[in-house]
C-alpha cells in the first residue's frame, strides 16, 4: 500500500468516528501531511530560536506546580539558583562557553528565570506583575540568544547534519554517520562515520557532489583522514567563507621566541600555515608583485616579537623594504661595502660561538633574551651577488655551520639560479622555501628544489599576490597559502611597539664583532668597551662618544646618536648602558644624553 492509500484509509476512519482531519497540501514534498505532524516539525526544528519562549513556558508550568504543591520551597529555590549562576560564570568555560560575555550571559539568565520561579512559587504565577515580568524579561534576554553567531551557525550546521542521511543517500554514501560537529571562525568540520566498505577515497570522489548537496561554494568542502587514521572515519571541513577571497590582515605575531613556529597566513582550509626557523635557512621566492615583500613583513613582524633574537638585515635596494624595520634591527646594510663588513662580522660571530659552545662542551647554542639568536634576512639576494660576489664566501660559510650556533640566514629573491645566489652551496643549505608566484614552470624547481614541479608543486599558477606554496620539513605536500597583509601603518606601528624590546647580542659575539672590526681576527681580548680610550678612528663608538661629550646642556637627543653613528636604537641604548653604569654619562631628560661633567669637553 503507498503512503498516499494509508492516507486515505487514516482519513476514512477518522470520518467515521465523526473526526474530521486537516490535511496539508506541502508543494515541496510528494505527500500531504497532517497539521499537527507540521507544527510538531517545525516546533522540534526551530528549536534553538524557541528555546526562550519553551524556557518561559516551562518555568509558568513548574511555577503553578510548585505553587500549588509545595509553595515553602521558595528559600531553596533562590539558594540554589543563585549557587548555580556563580557556577555558571565562574567554570562555565568547562560546558563550552568559552567567551566571558557567554559566560555572564548565562549567569544572568539563570539567576532572572531562577528567582521569577522563586516569586511565583511562593505568590503564585498569576500573582500582581509576575506575568507581565516573565513576558518582558524572556523577550529582553532572548534578543542576545537571537543574535549570537555562534549559535546561529551552530543551528545551521545542526540542520546540514540532520539532512546528512538523505545527502549521503542521493551521493552513494548510504550509511555513513555524523559524530561529532563544531564551528569555527571560517566555517565548521565533522567527524563521519562510513559504512562498512566504504573509504576515505569514496569520500574524496564525492567532495562536488558534497559540494552541492551542502549548497558551498567550490573548493568550500576539504575530506581528511581523523587523527586516530581509522579507516571507517573521516572528517569533512567545510568553509563558509573562501579564507583567500580577499586580503587576511595581520593578526599581530604569533610568537614570542624563535622557538615557536612562526605563523605566516591561512592554508586554503583555514589551518595556519606556520614554520620553525630556529636552526633553519630559509628562502623566499618569487616574482616581481608577487607579495615577496608582504612575506618578509609578516616574518619580520614575528622576529621583531621575539626577544631571543637579534636581527641584521641586507637591502640593496637603498633599504626600501626593510627601512621601516629599521628600529627593530640591529644592524640594517644598505650598501655592498655595509653588507660585506656586516657578512664578515657574522661569520666572525658564528665562530667565537662555536668555540664558546665547544669550550662549555655544549652542542648547540640554546637562543634566550641574554644569548639571542641571529638572523639575517637578505632582499634581493642577486643583487648582493652581483655587487658584492666577494660575500659568498662568508653567505656559504654562514648557510653551512650557522645552524647549531643559531646564525640563520633568510634570503628573498626573484629567481634563485645559481648565479643570483653565488657560487656557493646557499640555495642547497636553504631547509625552508617559500614560493610565490613564480613566472616560468622551470623557477619551480629553482625555488622549492629539484623534482618539485613533476611532484605538484604548481606555483606558476598561484593566482593572486601574497599566495605561497610552504615547503619544510613538517610540510611536505603542496598546499596553497595566503601570507598576512600588513599595511604600511601596522609595519610602522609594531615596529615602533617592538623597537623598546629589542635584544642586543651576547657578550661572546659583541666581543668578536669588535674584534674582527679591530682587525684583529681570532685573538683573544677581554670584553670591554673600548670607548672612552682606544677605539679604532670612526668606529661608531667613536662617533657616539665625541656625540656625547660635545652635547649641550640639555643631552642629545636618541635620534641624533643614531643618525651619527648608523647604528641601530638597541645598539645605542646598550652602550648608553654600558657608559651610564661606568658613571661616563647621564640621562638629561627622557631620550636626552650627554656626557658628565669630568668627560664633557
Ligand atoms: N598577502 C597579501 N595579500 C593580499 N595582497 C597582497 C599580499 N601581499 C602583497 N599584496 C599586494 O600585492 C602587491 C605587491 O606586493 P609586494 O610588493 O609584496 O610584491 P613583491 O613580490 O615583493 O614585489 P617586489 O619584488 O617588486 O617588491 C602589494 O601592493 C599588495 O597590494
Amino acid at each position: 500500500m503507498t503512503r498516499g492509500q494509508q492516507m486515505r484509509r487514516h482519513a476514512r476512519k477518522m470520518r467515521r468516528h465523526g473526526l474530521q482531519p486537516m490535511i496539508v497540501i506541502n508543494h515541496d514534498e510528494a505527500l500531504p501531511d497532517l497539521a499537527v505532524v507540521l507544527v510538531g516539525r517545525a516546533l522540534w526544528r526551530y528549536r534553538s530560536e524557541m528555546a526562550p519562549l519553551y524556557l518561559m513556558a516551562v518555568l509558568a508550568v513548574a511555577g503553578a506546580v510548585l505553587h500549588a504543591v509545595h509553595p515553602q520551597w521558595w528559600p531553596y529555590l533562590l539558594a540554589g539558583t543563585t549557587l548555580f549562576a556563580w557556577v555558571l560564570a565562574v567554570f562555565g568555560a568547562r560546558v563550552g562557553l568559552s567567551r566571558r560575555g557567554e559566560r555572564l550571559y548565562a549567569a544572568v539568565v539563570a539567576m532572572g528565570a531562577g528567582s521569577w520561579l522563586a516569586v511565583a512559587t511562593a505568590l503564585a504565577v498569576g500573582y500582581g506583575p509576575l506575568p507581565q515580568t516573565l513576558a518582558v524579561g524572556a523577550v529582553v534576554l532572548a534578543v542576545p540568544w537571537w543574535v549570537h553567531r555562534r549559535r546561529r551557525a551552530k543551528v545551521r550546521v545542526d540542520r546540514q547534519m540532520a539532512a546528512w542521511p538523505e545527502i549521503a543517500q542521493s551521493i552513494g554514501l548510504a550509511g555513513s554517520r555524523v559524530q561529532s560537529a563544531v564551528v569555527d571562525v571560517w566555517g565548521w568540520r565533522a567527524r563521519f562515520a562510513l559504512a562498512r566498505g566504504q573509504t576515505l577515497q569514496d569520500v574524496v570522489a564525492k567532495v562536488p557532489a558534497i559540494e552541492s548537496a551542502l549548497g558551498t561554494f567550490r573548493g568550500a568542502v576539504r575530506v581528511y583522514p581523523t587523527r586516530d587514521d581509522k579507516a571507517n572515519r573521516f572528517e569533512l571541513r567545510v568553509l563558509d567563507t573562501d579564507p583567500h577571497a580577499d586580503a587576511i590582515p595581520w593578526p599581530g605575531p604569533s610568537v614570542r621566541t624563535i622557538g615557536d613556529p612562526i605563523e605566516l597566513g591561512p592554508f586554503e582550509d583555514a589551518t595556519a600555515a606556520r614554520v620553525l626557523f630556529l636552526r633553519r635557512h630559509g628562502l623566499i621566492g618569487g616574482v616581481a608583485g608577487s607579495g615577496k615583500s608582504g612575506g618578509i613583513n609578516v616574518l619580520m613582524g614575528n622576529l621583531t616579537a621575539c626577544a631571543d633574537v637579534v636581527i641584521w638585515a641586507i637591502d640593496l635596494k637603498r633599504g626600501m623594504e626593510l627601512q621601516p624595520w629599521a628600529s627593530c634591527l640591529d644592524r640594517l646594510a644598505t650598501t655592498p661595502e655595509q653588507a660585506r663588513t656586516l657578512l664578515r662580522d657574522a661569520v666572525a660571530v658564528l665562530e667565537a660561538r662555536a668555540a664558546f659552545l665547544a669550550a662549555k662542551g655544549r652542542r648547540v647554542w640554546e637562543p634566550a633574551p641574554d644569548m639571542p639568536a641571529l638572523v639575517i634576512v637578505i632582499d634581493e639576494f642577486a643583487e648582493l651577488a652581483d655587487d658584492a660576489p666577494e660575500c659568498a664566501t662568508d653567505t656559504d660559510s654562514i648557510a653551512r655551520r650557522g645552524r647549531a650556533v643559531a646564525v640563520t640566514l633568510i634570503a628573498a629573491t626573484q629567481r634563485p639560479t645559481q648565479k643570483a645566489m653565488g657560487k656557493g652551496a646557499v640555495r642547497s643549505q636553504m631547509d625552508v622555501r617559500v614560493s610565490f608566484r613564480v613566472r616560468e614552470r622551470k623557477d619551480v624547481d629553482l625555488i622549492l628544489g629539484q623534482g618539485m614541479l613533476n611532484a605538484g608543486w604548481h606555483a606558476h599558477t598561484l593566482n593572486a599576490p601574497g599566495k605561497f606554496l610552504l615547503s619544510a620539513p613538517e610540510h611536505d605536500t603542496p598546499r596553497r597559502a595566503r601570507a598576512y597583509l600588513l599595511t604600511d601603518e601596522t609595519v610602522t606601528a609594531t615596529a615602533r611597539q617592538h623597537a623598546e624590546n629589542r635584544p642586543t647580542l651576547d657578550p661572546v659575539s659583541i666581543r668578536a664583532i669588535e674584534e674582527a672590526q679591530a682587525g684583529l681576527g681570532a685573538v683573544s681580548t677581554p670584553p670591554t668597551a673600548p670607548v672612552p680610550d682606544g677605539p679604532p678612528p670612526d668606529a661608531p663608538e667613536d662617533v657616539l662618544w665625541r656625540m656625547l661629550t660635545a652635547a649641550p646642556d640639555d643631552g642629545t637627543p636618541v635620534p641624533h646618536l643614531v643618525k651619527a653613528t648608523g647604528m641601530s636604537r638597541p645598539w645605542i641604548y646598550q652602550r648608553l648602558r654600558e657608559h651610564a653604569d661606568a658613571g661616563r654619562v647621564a640621562q638629561i631628560t627622557r631620550g636626552r644624553w650627554r656626557a658628565t661633567d669630568e668627560h664633557a669637553q
